[in-house]
C-alpha cells in the first residue's frame, strides 16, 4: 500500500512531501522529480509567480545512490520568496505591530499580505473556512488552500511515474483538451506517450497545434478582459495490465479511486471515466467495448468507451480519464463580497493571478493518477523490492496468458 501526505504553505518556507510504501530498488534522481516540476512550471495563462519561482528540490530521505531504499521518501520543495513572507508567515509569535508596517516600500502589494484579510474571495476557502476554524484573518485558509501544494504532488507523482515505469512498463500522458470555450474536437487523435516530449514544451498541453493556438489566444483574452478561465484536461495510461482495483467494495474500485484523487485537486470540479457523461445518453448497444478476441492474456477490444475500467478493475485497455477545472476564483474584475470586519459589502481582494491552471493542471491530474495506479499496481504485486514485485507481476501475467492460450 502507497501513503502519501504533503505539509507546508504556499507563502512558507516549503513544502513538504512524504510517500510511503515504494518498494527498494526503483531507480530515482531529483532530475526525474525537477523534471516533473519544470513541466507543471510550463503552459500559457499562469500568473507572475511562475516567471520567479524556482521549486527547489532537495530528497530527505527514502532514496540513496539513486534508488529507494524501501522507507518513505521525503521531499521537499522551497518557496522562492520565503524571505519576503518570513514575518507574515513566521511559525514563531511575532510583535502585531510588525505586521502593520508596509516595510517602508509604500508597495500595495506589501501593505495587503501584512494586514489581515477579511474580504473573504469568492470560489476559494476563505468563508468556509474562517468561520469552520474560527479564524479572524483569512490567511492560514489560503496559504494552505493554495494549489501551490500541488508542486509536492507532483513531486510525488515523479516518484510513483518511475515506479509504474520500472515494475510495469506503464506510461502516462496528460494534455489539455477543453480551455473555456475552445475545445478539442472530440476526434482529434489522442497522445500516445512518445507524444509527451512535444507535448510538454507547448504553451498550451493539447494534441493539435491549431485548437492549441485558439487556447492560448482565448487565455489572452480572458487576461485582457479582467476575467479568468476553467477547462478540462485528460490523462491516459498506456501499458496498465488487467485486474487494478476490484469490484469487491466501493473502496477498492479504481474508478472510484481515481475520481477521489482527481476531486482532491484544487479547483477540480468533475471527473470522467472514459466516456462518462456521452455514455448517459448512448443506449447500450452503443455504450459498451465488444471483445473482438482474447488470446495469450491479450485483448482486442473494438472501442474503449469505458476508459479501461469495468467492474472497478483495469480491463487491460488504456485508462482514459478526464478532470474539469472550474475557472480560477481571483477574478481581476473583483467579485462582490462582504468585509467580515465590519459586515459592510466590499469586493475580494485581487492580487498577482493566474488566468488559467488548466495547463499545469493536466500535469497534475497526471500525477494523481500516477499515484493511485502505483498504489493499486503494488496492491497487485507485494513485493519489499523492485525485483521480488516483477516477479510477482510476471507470475500473474504468465497465468492470465496460460488461461486464455487456446
Ligand atoms: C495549478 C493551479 C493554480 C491555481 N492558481 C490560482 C491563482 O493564481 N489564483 C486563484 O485565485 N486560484 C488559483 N487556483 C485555484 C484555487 O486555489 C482553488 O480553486 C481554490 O483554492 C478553491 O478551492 P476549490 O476550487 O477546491 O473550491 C489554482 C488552482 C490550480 C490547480
Ligand atoms: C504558486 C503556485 O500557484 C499559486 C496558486 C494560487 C492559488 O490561490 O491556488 C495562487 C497563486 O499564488 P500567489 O498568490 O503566490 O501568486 C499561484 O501562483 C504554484 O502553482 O506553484
Amino acid at each position: 500500500m502507497l501513503r502519501w501526505t504533503t505539509a507546508g504553505e504556499s507563502h512558507g518556507k516549503a513544502l513538504v512531501a512524504v510517500l510511503e510504501g515504494v518498494p527498494a530498488g526503483v531507480e530515482v534522481t531529483t532530475g526525474m522529480i525537477r523534471a516533473a516540476l519544470a513541466r507543471r512550471r510550463l503552459g500559457h495563462g499562469r500568473g507572475a509567480r511562475q516567471a520567479f519561482e524556482r521549486d527547489e528540490l532537495e530528497v530527505l530521505g527514502g532514496v540513496r545512490h539513486g534508488r529507494t531504499i524501501g522507507g518513505p521518501i521525503a521531499l521537499q520543495i522551497a518557496n522562492t520568496e520565503w524571505p519576503k513572507w518570513s514575518t507574515v508567515m513566521s511559525p514563531d509569535p511575532v510583535d502585531p505591530a510588525a505586521l502593520l508596517v508596509d516595510a517602508g516600500t509604500g508597495d500595495e502589494r506589501e501593505i495587503a499580505r501584512n494586514r489581515p484579510l477579511t474580504r473573504p474571495r469568492p470560489g476559494h476557502a476563505d468563508l468556509p473556512g474562517l468561520l469552520k476554524y474560527d479564524l479572524e484573518d483569512a490567511r492560514p485558509v489560503l496559504e494552505r488552500a493554495s494549489a501551490r501544494e500541488t508542486a509536492a504532488r507532483v513531486a510525488l507523482g515523479a516518484v510513483a511515474a518511475a515506479l509504474l515505469d520500472q515494475l510495469g512498463g506503464i506510461s502516462l500522458v496528460s494534455h489539455v483538451v477543453r480551455v473555456g470555450d475552445v475545445a478539442l474536437p472530440e476526434d482529434a487523435p489522442r497522445p500516445v506517450p512518445s507524444d509527451e516530449e512535444r507535448l510538454s514544451a507547448d504553451p498550451v498541453r493539447c494534441t493539435d497545434p491549431g485548437v492549441s493556438a485558439l487556447m492560448v489566444e482565448r487565455i489572452d483574452r480572458a487576461r485582457k478582459a479582467g476575467d479568468t478561465l476553467g477547462g478540462v484536461v485528460e490523462v491516459i495510461a498506456t501499458g496498465v495490465p488487467v485486474g487494478l482495483g476490484s469490484h469487491v467494495s466501493a473502496e477498492r474500485r479504481l474508478d472510484a479511486r481515481l475520481a477521489g484523487a482527481l476531486m482532491g485537486i484544487q479547483a477540480v470540479k468533475g471527473v470522467e471515466i472514459g466516456d462518462g457523461f456521452a455514455e448517459a445518453g448512448r443506449p447500450g448497444s452503443l455504450a459498451h467495448d465488444e471483445i473482438l478476441s482474447l488470446s495469450q492474456g491479450r485483448v482486442e477490444r473494438a472501442t474503449n468507451r469505458a476508459g479501461g475500467i469495468e467492474g472497478g478493475i483495469s480491463n487491460g485497455s488504456e485508462i482514459r480519464v478526464r478532470a474539469a477545472y472550474k475557472p480560477i476564483s481571483t477574478v481581476p474584475r473583483a467579485l462582490r463580497t462582504v468585509d467580515l470586519a465590519t459586515g459592510e459589502e466590499a469586493t475580494g481582494l485581487h492580487q498577482r493571478s493566474d488566468t488559467t491552471a488548466v495547463v499545469p493542471g493536466a500535469v497534475i491530474a497526471e500525477a494523481m493518477v500516477a499515484l493511485v495506479l502505483a498504489d493499486a499496481l503494488l496492491d497487485k504485486t507485494g513485493g519489499d523490492s523492485l525485483t521480488e514485485a516483477r516477479r510477482n507481476l510476471t507470475s500473474y501475467l504468465a497465468r492470465i496468458s496460460e488461461r486464455t492460450r487456446w
